[in-house]
């Protein structure tokens, strides 16, 4: 996705316009899919450096993690002083400015949206706003559509506070980031806020700029949405929702059927390793269930996780694990660990991953890791975007909001159907606009796909895949009211406070930790087996313990979290009879091998050193539930 500097295009007018502009200029660009927005940003970051800029003056603010390490990606195949330049996600500038504030070191504890609030009333408070703000002379946000409820709040508080220049970018037909305000309603009348403030606010000081040309599609199917662009902007009620909504869908329908996978050279098309290829559905549960599908035709491919899914990889673990007893580690030490990792991983990699490492736990001479600040800091989840990046190439399953910001060669819409009639006005327009953001994704071939009647969340007009009330899961439920079929895992459904083998089911961590490094691998099938009969402690609202198999191995068992929630959704129906709860739930995939930092304690019993540092499989796929009793199977 990056080009080499030499090799990048040429600036149009109006970018130049905008790249030039000097520091003080308060920019804001508006413009549409393709148009080369986040393409201008990198320029215009790089002028401002070359302008004399440096880390202190200039914030670069993202949403997520993945655009930011997408914007950091961009950059750095620039060259001099702007490859350093630091982006951050709202959220970690916010915890940045409360430690700055004060070193009270609880606000990791804080949920992000706690975060963010208290980030906004420390810039409001003159007393308390840190020093490192008065230098800051502009301030560069990307995706500005998706600024709504508190993340708002914080920036017009800081634009107001401080007097910058800035460059802001965004298209109003890419607003689907409704999720930030729970509230359709809130939703709906903070959609495009951002915009008016800022237009009111700096009325006089304000310049903007408008691109227009189109330079993703490079095809007349790759640009098809493009004429929907006004309608999906302006659309604000139930029926200019449905309305274009309606039109997106019959775009698509005309578009190519992208062939049987069955069929071998359709499925070698699709895995074609020289393009870039995304299969974009509507929902989670759609993409987990056409992953299944995928895996079921043995097409290796990622599903992308949500923005706030992140995995420290396994490699962290596995070099602690080659130093025993070691608090510390140094560069010598680490590369050596690595060389004699397996699956030889490249020197230049190695190098790399020593200054992630550095980067997240280094001590103040820069020269060692400290192993107790690396397990401070992945049990906070306090880590560099680059350390937990997730893996974008092959083939990749997404929901049409997770492709937001991402290009691909080809890409394949499944048909997200008519929109539900109980959704309201705001979830409309939401649904219309993630549309078009998943039919302006292609650079050159865009296609449609259908997959099977089993492998789709409706069956004959009835939803048998929806969400779960409560929780961020979705259930499989039967044609009668009190069937629980299968539900969907999470990144924390595999217990992480102790390793694999220490508790509730009982055999040699360390053997574990050597089958996790060795043997199991993405993709491979695991399956959830129920570890007792006893209907397990009803006051703590939990079903009973499962241990996760992969073959005839015990990989880990399930979390709280996940008893939880399987509890919540099984009683939902029976909530005054005894449960039955699954003996196997099949249907999960390993989704990748991390690191997990659990109690020190637990590792020093199981074996595995002094770090509390370990492997655990990440889960992934809609479950499918087997029950003891006949006539319940599912
Ligand atoms: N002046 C240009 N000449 C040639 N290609 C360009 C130019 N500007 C941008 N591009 C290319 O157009 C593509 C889209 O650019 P970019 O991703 O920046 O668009 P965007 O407006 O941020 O898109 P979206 O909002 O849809 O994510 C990229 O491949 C980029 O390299």
């Amino acid at each position: 996705m990056t080009a080499s500097r030499a090799s990048a295009p040429a600036l149009t007018d109006v970018q130049r316009r905008i790249v030039e502009e000097p520091a003080e200029r308060k920019a804001l660009v508006t413009a549409g899919a393709g148009t080369g927005k986040t393409f201008t940003l990198v320029r215009r970051i790089e002028y401002l450096v070359s302008e004399g800029l440096t880390g202190g003056d200039l914030i670069v603010l993202t949403f997520s993690r993945a655009a930011s390490v997408e914007l950091r990606e961009r950059l750095r195949s620039l060259s001099g002083r702007s490859r350093h330049v630091r982006v951050t996600t709202f959220d970690a500038w916010a915890l940045g400015l409360l430690r700055e504030a004060a070193n009270d070191e609880t606000w990791y504890a804080r949920s992000f949206d706690e975060r963010i609030r208290a980030a906004t009333r420390v810039i409001e408070d003159e007393m308390r706003a840190p020093e490192s703000l008065d230098a800051v002379r502009h301030v560069v946000i990307d995706e500005v559509q998706d600024l709504v409820g508190d993340r708002r709040q914080l920036v017009d508080t800081f634009l107001d506070a401080y007097e910058c220049g800035f460059t802001i970018v965004g298209d109003p037909a890419q607003a689907i980031y409704g999720f930030q305000v729970q509230d359709p309603e809130k939703r709906a009348c903070d959609t495009g806020r951002f915009f008016s403030r800022l237009r009111e606010r700096f009325s006089d000081e304000l310049e903007e700029f408008a691109l227009d040309e189109n330079f993703r599609a490079a095809s007349d199917d790759a640009a098809c949405a493009r004429p929907y662009e006004a309608a999906v902007r302006a659309c604000s009620t139930r029926a200019e929702a449905d309305a274009v909504h309606e039109q997106l869908r019959m775009e698509l329908a005309s578009k190519l059927e992208f062939g049987d996978l069955r069929v071998r050279h359709v499925r070698a098309s699709l895995c074609d390793t020289k393009l870039t290829t995304a299969i974009l559905c509507a929902t989670n549960g759609d993409a987990l269930l056409l992953s299944r599908w995928l895996a079921d035709l043995g097409i290796d491919h990622r599903v992308r996780g949500g923005t706030d899914d992140h995995s420290v990889p396994s490699w962290v673990a596995q070099v602690v694990s080659r130093l025993p007893g070691a608090l510390s580690i140094s560069r010598d030490r680490f590369i050596e660990a690595w060389q004699s990792l397996p699956h030889t991983p490249d020197l230049d990699h190695g190098r790399n991953a020593w200054q992630l490492l550095l980067r997240t736990a280094g001590d103040r001479s820069g020269h060692v890791v400290k192993l107790g600040r690396l397990h401070e800091a992945i049990a906070r989840g306090h880590l560099p975007d680059s350390l937990v990046a997730q893996q974008e190439d092959g083939l990749i399953v997404s929901t049409f909001h997770r492709a937001k910001g991402l290009e691909f060669d080809q890409v394949l819409v499944v048909d997200p159907g008519s929109l539900d009639d109980e959704q309201v006005a705001a979830d409309r327009c939401d649904a219309a606009r993630a549309l078009y953001v998943a039919m302006t994704r292609a650079r050159h071939d865009l296609y449609r796909l259908q997959p099977p009647d089993a492998y789709a969340t409706r069956h004959r007009g009835f939803r048998l895949v929806r969400k779960v009330k409560g929780t961020q899961r979705w259930g499989r439920y039967g044609y009668k009211p009190s069937q629980r079929l299968g539900l969907s895992f999470l990144g924390e459904d595999v217990h992480g406070d102790h390793p694999a083998g220490l508790e509730q089911i009982t055999c040699d961590p360390g053997k574990v930790q050597e089958y996790l490094a060795h043997k199991v691998r993405p993709g491979d099938e695991a399956v959830w087996t129920r570890l007792n009969d006893v209907p397990v402690a009803h006051e703590k609202r939990m079903a009973p313990g499962y241990a996760i198999m992969h073959g005839e191995q015990i990989v880990g068992v399930a979390s709280d979290v996940f008893r939880r929630d399987l509890y919540r959704f099984v009683q939902q129906w029976k909530s005054h009879q005894p449960a039955s709860w699954p003996r196997h739930v099949t249907g999960t995939r390993v989704d990748l091998v991390e690191t997990v930092a659990g109690e020190d304690a637990a590792a020093v019993r199981a074996g595995l050193g002094p770090c509390g540092l370990w492997l655990a499989p990440r889960l992934i796929g809609i479950g499918r539930f087997h029950y003891d009793r006949k006539g319940e199977d599912a």
